[in-house]
This record gives structure tokens, sequence and C-alpha cells, in this order.
């Protein structure tokens, strides 16, 4: 099933000629106060090669009806191993053009791109979480989201006072490599194992959105600094943030906006939040998207007062099915016959045969053997990353177990130890 375009509109390949008539067309879908000459042009993240529009039949010169983009992630990380992705993002639909089946044709492209250029998956950033089920995307990980009080305790860990620490403007020049360095290698985990789905800034566009600081980013707070904590003069964490001040009548009620928080250990990882969490005049510290299970959430004395809730990360669509079962590891032994339905894809649907050792690689192919599971394309893409549990998906009606057993092992295998998750949002 691939759906068309609504009549006498065409897709139309988009270069960085077209930057204007993509920020109107985006301004049309992603309201922003913002005028056009206010978007940075030499800090945009787009991959042009990889950037589409969709040009309806009454179009004025340039007018956009809808746009999509993708990012090119060759290293992917997924349980234990890193493979090729695309990013989706992007995705907007003029408000005349809404609910005419353009998204569904857009979606439809995409995946065919994605299956051309070997990308055994598509991943998302949702903007509602109510849009992209239908397409076959699950909710693959979720993400953390605090208010930590200024002064909040913070658990003991030995060596954390073995940290010097810099307190900065931040610039991509000062700290791009640092940053992009950590991230990388925090990224890598512990004892073995890495953190599915976070995902390096792979490109240098991605790179200059990153570090861009214009005013439109700022929205009524101050330019980006950070906060770098080193141990024999070596990064070991960093964070960046701005701060917002409000004055009440009983004092300062400033408020700290972090992006990322990353630290290569649970004492670097001190040493940062208790510089977060005592910068004066503040009375908050709101970490922008942390994994669910990160560390401060160990190391908070009363995790409750940080008034703890969880959003949607991820999401993830399966594209080659047998591929991307097979380009993960698993967190224990597997032998698995798998029935997947898939409507949009039908090259998934079918009887998959999975099997892998624990932590080792993995293979899959086409059987007729009996299924020992019953499930849809969505439920695997919501397993995929680790963070989903087929068994809860099963408790929920939404997998099916045809041989006693096989559900608690497969749960058990597509399960990894660290929660998955992005840490910026693309
Ligand atoms: C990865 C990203 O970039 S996320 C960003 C997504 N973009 C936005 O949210 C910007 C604002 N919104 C838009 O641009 C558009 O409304 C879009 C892209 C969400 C939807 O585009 P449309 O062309 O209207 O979608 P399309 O007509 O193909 O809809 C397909 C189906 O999805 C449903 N749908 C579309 N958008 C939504 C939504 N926001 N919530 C729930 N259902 C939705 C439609 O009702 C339709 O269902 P049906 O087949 O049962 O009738």
């Amino acid at each position: 099933m691939t759906a068309s375009l609504p009549a006498g509109h065409r897709f139309e390949a988009l270069d960085a000629d077209r930057l204007r008539d993509v920020l109107v067309l985006d301004t049309w879908a992603f309201p922003s106060p913002a005028p056009l000459d206010d978007f940075p042009a030499d800090a945009f993240p787009l991959a042009w090669d990889r950037t589409v529009g969709v040009v309806a039949p009454d179009a004025r010169d340039g007018e956009l009806a809808a746009m999509y983009s993708s990012y090119p992630f060759r290293a992917f990380p997924v349980p234990g191993a890193t493979t090729a992705a695309g990013g989706l993002t992007w995705v907007g639909v003029h408000p005349q053009h809404r609910r005419r089946g353009i998204l569904t044709a857009m979606i439809d492209a995409h995946l065919a791109e994605c299956a051309a250029r070997g990308e055994a998956f598509s991943a998302l950033f949702a903007a509602e979480h109510a849009i992209y089920g239908r397409f076959g995307y699950g909710r693959a990980a979720d993400d953390l989201r605090l208010e930590i009080p200024r002064g909040a305790a913070l658990r003991d860990v030995p060596g954390a006072d073995a940290h010097t620490v810099r307190v900065e403007l931040a610039s991509r020049e000062a700290h791009g490599d640092l940053v992009d360095r950590v991230h990388r290698r925090a990224g890598l985990g512990v004892g073995g194992v890495n953190r599915p789905g976070w995902v390096s800034r792979e490109t240098a566009g991605l790179q200059a959105a990153f570090w861009d600081d214009s005013p439109l980013r700022r929205a009524g707070r101050e330019t980006q600094r950070v906060v770098v904590v080193e141990r024999d003069g070596e990064p070991r964490g960093y964070a960046r943030l701005r701060r917002k001040l409000d004055w009440e009548t009983a004092g300062p009620r400033g408020r700290v906006d972090t992006g990322e928080v990353v630290a290569l250990d649970a004492a670097a990882a001190r040493a940062l939040w208790g510089v977060l969490l005592d910068l004066d005049l503040t009375s908050v510290v709101a970490p922008f998207v942390l994994p669910v299970d990160d560390v401060v959430t160990h190391l908070l004395v009363d995790r409750r007062a940080a008034l703890p809730r969880v959003a949607d990360n991820l999401w993830v669509r399966l594209v080659d099915a047998p591929a991307a079962l097979a380009a993960r590891q698993y967190a224990a032994d597997v032998d698995v016959v798998l029935a997947l339905g898939d409507e949009r894809l039908p090259a998934n649907t079918g009887t998959w045969h999975l099997r892998a050792p624990a932590f080792a690689p993995a293979t899959c192919s086409r059987t007729d053997a009996a299924p020992d599971l019953e499930l849809d394309v969505r439920e695997l893409g919501a397993a995929y990353l680790g963070g989903t549990s087929l068994a809860a998906l099963a408790a929920s009606g939404l997998v099916t177990e045809r041989t006693p057993g096989a559900l608690a092992r497969a749960a058990a295998a597509f399960a990894w130890p660290l929660a998955p998750g992005c840490s910026w949002i693309f």
C-alpha cells in the first residue's frame, strides 16, 4: 500500500537556494514570532540532498504546500551496535493543504528512500503523540523531565571533589570538540553496555545548529553558557545552560534551563550537578531531556521533589525488519520465530526466525516454521531499542504469544540494561 499525493501535486527536490521557501513553509507549520530574517542561514541543519518539497497545482513561484527531510545517521546506536538509519525531520504541511493525505504520501516516499539507501529503520521525534503510530512507528524511548529545586540534596560520590570546574560562555570553537568527544564516550555507557538511541550530531549542519546561539534560540533567556568538569585536565562532563532571572517579593526566583547534562562517570556527574544546583539567584534547574535512568535519578536524595515527568523520546519505524533485527544485539540468548504484520511495507510481512547468543551478533531470516509470537511492525519498532517490553505490549493486547514461554524469553532478550534515549531533539 503506497499512497500518492493528491491529484496534480508533485514532489520537488529542494536545494540550499530554496532556504527561504523552506522557512516560509516551516513557519506555517510551526508558528514562530521571529521574522524570517532572524533565522540563521549559516547554522542550518538540513541535509539538502534528503530534503523534498510538495508543490500544489496552483502554487505561486517557489510556494511549497509541504516538505520533509531526513538526517543521514550512519552510526545510530542500537543495542550493542550501531547501524545506518534515517532521521525523519522537518515534516510540515501548510494548514491550507492539511488532511488530504500529503503526510501519508511523504511518509511512503521517505520509507522508500530509507530502503534504497540501506537504512534499516527510520527514527523521529514526534511533534504530536498521535501522528505516527498509524504509519508503523512505535514509541521506542522515553525521556525524563525534571524541575530540581536549587540546593536539592545529592548523594556523595567518592572522587567528585577531585574535579575542577569551568563556567564559560559556550562556543563551538572553544567547546565543540570536547562536547562531541564526551557525548560520544558517554553513549558507550558502562560495563560494555551502550545506550541505544544516543545519537551523535553526525553532520556539519547538525553541529552548526547545535551551537547556534542566535536570539531566536534564547526565548528571553541569556546567551548559552557551559559548565565543564575536568579531572587531571581531562574533560569528564559538561552541561549547557541558559539562566533567566525573575524577582518576586521574597527575592530572586531565577530558573536554569539546561541542555545536555552529560558525564562519563558518577563522580563527574556529582561534580556537575553540584554546580548546576548551586547557582546564585536561581531557584530551580530544569534539564531538558534525560534518559529515564540518568545518573541524576540515583544522585538525588529526594527524586520526588524534582517533579519527575515522562515524555516520549524516539519513535522507530522498521523499514527492513530482518536487517534491523540482525543489526542489534540481545540481552539474553534468543531463538524465536516472529509472525510480523506490516500493511505499509509488505516485504516485512511474514515469519522471521531470529537467533542470537546474549550480547553477540544476531541473524534473522525468513522461515516456514510456526510462529512463537505474533505482532505488528509498530510494536516491533517500539521494542527495538530495548526500552519497551514485549511482555508489557502483550499485556496490552498488542503482542500475541503462540508458544508458551516464548514471550518471557523474547521479552528478556529484547530488553537492554540501559534505557534508550537521545539527548537532543532532531
Ligand atoms: C518528525 C517531525 O518532523 S514531527 C513534525 C510534524 N509536523 C507538525 O506537527 C507541524 C504541524 N502539522 C502539520 O504540518 C500537519 O498537520 C501534519 C504533518 C501533522 C499532518 O499532515 P496531513 O497532510 O494533514 O496528514 P494526512 O492528511 O496525510 O493525514 C493522515 C492521517 O493522519 C491523521 N493525522 C494527521 N495529523 C494528525 C495529528 N496531528 N494528530 C492525529 N492524527 C493526525 C489524519 O487525520 C489522517 O487520518 P485518516 O487517514 O484516518 O484520515
